[in-house]
């Protein structure tokens, strides 16, 4: 398996070295460029026309567009003028962003990667087209599936909502003209909003399209709504407003109504461009070590003495490398061939930090494959203990058994149940990873299907086997487990469906409470959504997203299990929580 790295080797020279030369790459692609950005909507014309006006000056500040560099995890703050805009919409939806410490890098780790190098900071700006090849591996269930043995590139991200069901990209092959007249339908406008106090509202005219005036309205639009006693034209309401930026941004991002209106009700209006914008734009590609076989210091040396342009993830992981360039496709070096490393996505590792495995445990990962977070489990449990690792799909559990292989993990069993009938076969497992099937609502980057393809029925069938999943989880952990009986619960979602209503449901039906997830970074869960009120400690929970962290939209909540019998729930209570879902009204 590849050839042995000499990991003495002294990065002084070679194309490592001259590749941090180099100027500082950036993100791939910037918004609406790369294989993400051209999802639905009207990327291409955004990529001239930002907002903030003509000539693509961008008034929205993602990380790496505002000449700053953001490692995954860093806070991204807002502008001065943005932070002046930031008014919620409603204090419902107001989120208080905790800020993650800002990623100075130990010393070692300074030695091995070469201190002040262009990347100290973050990420820069070109981006990292890696060539994966057919070998290349995608640790993460919520990225492209690159090691899935299939040797596609680009294929969806793996929510695994569906066994099979990634969705083909045809919306990016969609005729520019056919778009074109079906933003211009859609979007029914008339006329320029030049001027913000007067908005033009369309009347039912046909509609000229002009992405400018989109673009300037839906600028005009957020102001009005944020100010809206003084800013509002007499007799227009706010529903008003809100019904034609729903409208403006399903047109400029590509969204269906469903999923945008969704998306408006997660985020503050203040937030909102920003959270849209860094939704579309590729994140940084970072790698995880696998310990069970080398230390993150050789690894990097070895990788920078092939060309490999990389920096240490954050403070937040020991084990994480983020990569800014390369000379070498990253998923087919002989480091990578031998199971040094995976490529995954960097919110992927936080699952299972949040899990924090012990050696000798009995641990399950009831939805497994491809395997990124399981093997990041046997490599914490030093492979020792017993690991189980579940994967309904047949076709999926094989890249878990090759990812097994080439990473080492031998502590494991790996079989292919319904995670709802795992209780059936077996229980009292000290700790257990639901990292569920979902949307992707959180990797629109890696699968700009999404905009598109999840609506009402489909984010309801999902959330009904999250919520057996959960159920089934539970029942799989050991309340009197000495070391553990601890439970995490992941999405790659950022709707609250998939996540605190999953969360509340599990805390009302099975002895369970929240603890802290032990992450150091993320947004809290929301205690209060939409009229919906959940238990205080949702508070506990931690949400991620790309503008606010730089990494992917994900979800974690970590329960601890008190009790291996179940709390008696009123047949009404339960009556009524399946016709409302399961946070209390308001
Ligand atoms: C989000 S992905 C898991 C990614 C994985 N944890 C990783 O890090 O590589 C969800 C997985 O759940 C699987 N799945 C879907 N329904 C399932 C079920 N009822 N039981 C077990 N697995 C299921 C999907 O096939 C998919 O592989």
């Amino acid at each position: 398996m590849g050839r042995k790295a000499n990991w003495s080797e002294k990065p002084k020279s070679g194309p490592g070295r001259k590749a941090r030369k180099q100027p500082a790459p950036s993100f791939p692609g910037m918004i609406g460029s790369g294989p993400g950005g051209g999802g639905g909507g009207i990327s291409k014309h955004r990529k001239k026309k930002q907002f903030g006006g003509p000539g693509g000056k961008k008034r929205s500040s993602y990380p790496q567009n505002d000449g700053r560099k953001l490692k995954p995890g860093q806070p991204y703050r807002k502008s001065n003028e943005s932070k002046k805009s930031s008014k919620p919409i409603d204090k419902k939806v107001t989120r208080n962003v905790r800020d993650a410490s800002d990623s100075e890098e130990d010393e070692e780790e300074k030695q091995v990667m070469g201190s002040n190098s262009e990347g100290d900071e973050g990420m820069s700006d070109n981006e990292p087209t890696m060539e994966t090849g057919s070998g290349s591996e995608d640790g993460s269930d919520d990225e492209a599936m690159q090691d899935d043995f299939s040797g596609s590139d680009g294929e969806a991200p793996d929510s695994g909502l569906e066994d099979g069901d990634q969705n083909g990209d045809g919306q990016k092959d969609e005729d520019k003209d056919d778009k074109l007249t079906k933003w211009h339908k859609l979007a029914n406008i008339n006329g320029s909003s030049d001027d913000a106090d007067k908005i033009d509202f369309p009347e039912g005219q046909e509609p000229t399209f002009d992405v400018q005036v989109v673009v300037d309205r839906i600028k005009d639009v957020i102001s009005t709504l944020l100010d809206f006693k003084t800013r509002r034209e007499e007799g227009r309401s706010r529903s008003e407003y809100i019904s034609l930026l729903t409208s403006d941004l399903c047109q400029y991002y590509g969204y269906n109504e469903y999923l945008m209106e969704r998306i408006m009700q997660v985020f503050p209006l203040g937030e909102l461009q920003d959270a849209l914008d860094a939704a579309d734009a590729p994140r940084p590609m970072t790698i995880r070590t696998n310990t069970l076989k080398c230390r993150r210091r050789e690894l990097a040396q070895a990788l920078i003495a092939r060309g490999v342009n990389l920096d240490p993830v954050g403070k937040w992981s020991k084990v994480g490398l983020v990569v800014y360039s390369s000379q070498v496709p990253v998923g087919a070096t002989p480091e990578y061939l031998a199971g040094h490393y995976m490529i995954q996505g960097a919110a992927s590792f936080l699952p299972v930090m949040a899990l924090g495995p012990q050696e000798n445990e009995r641990i399950l990962d009831m939805c497994a494959a491809p395997g990124g977070k399981s093997t990041h489990i046997a490599a914490l449990m030093k492979n020792t203990g017993t690991l189980l690792a579940n994967e309904f799909n047949k076709d999926r559990a094989k890249a878990l058994i090759g990812n097994f292989h080439r990473m080492g993990v031998k502590n494991s069993v790996i079989c292919s149940y319904d995670g709802r009938k795992l209780p059936e076969v077996m229980k009292g497992f000290d700790r257990v990873l639901l990292d569920a099937p979902c949307s992707g609502s959180g990797v629109i980057s890696k699968d700009s299907s999404t905009k598109t393809q999840r609506d009402a029925i489909d984010i309801q069938r999902t959330n009904t086997k999250q919520k057996e999943l959960i159920m089934a989880a539970i029942d799989c952990l050991d309340a009197t487990s000495q070391t553990g009986g601890y439970l995490v619960y992941s999405t790659c979602s950022i709707l609250p469906e998939e996540n605190e209503e999953v969360v509340a449901l599990a805390l009302r039906k099975r002895n369970v409470k929240l603890v802290p997830t032990g992450l150091d970074f993320g947004t809290p869960g929301f205690v209060n959504f939409q009229g919906k009120r959940f238990h205080p400690t949702m508070n506990l929970t931690r949400r991620f997203y790309p503008h606010s962290h730089n990494m992917d939209g994900f979800f974690v909540a970590k329960f601890k299990k008190f009790s291996n019998s179940n709390p008696v729930v009123k047949v009404d209570d339960e009556e009524e929580e399946e016709a409302e879902g399961s946070g209390e009204q308001e």
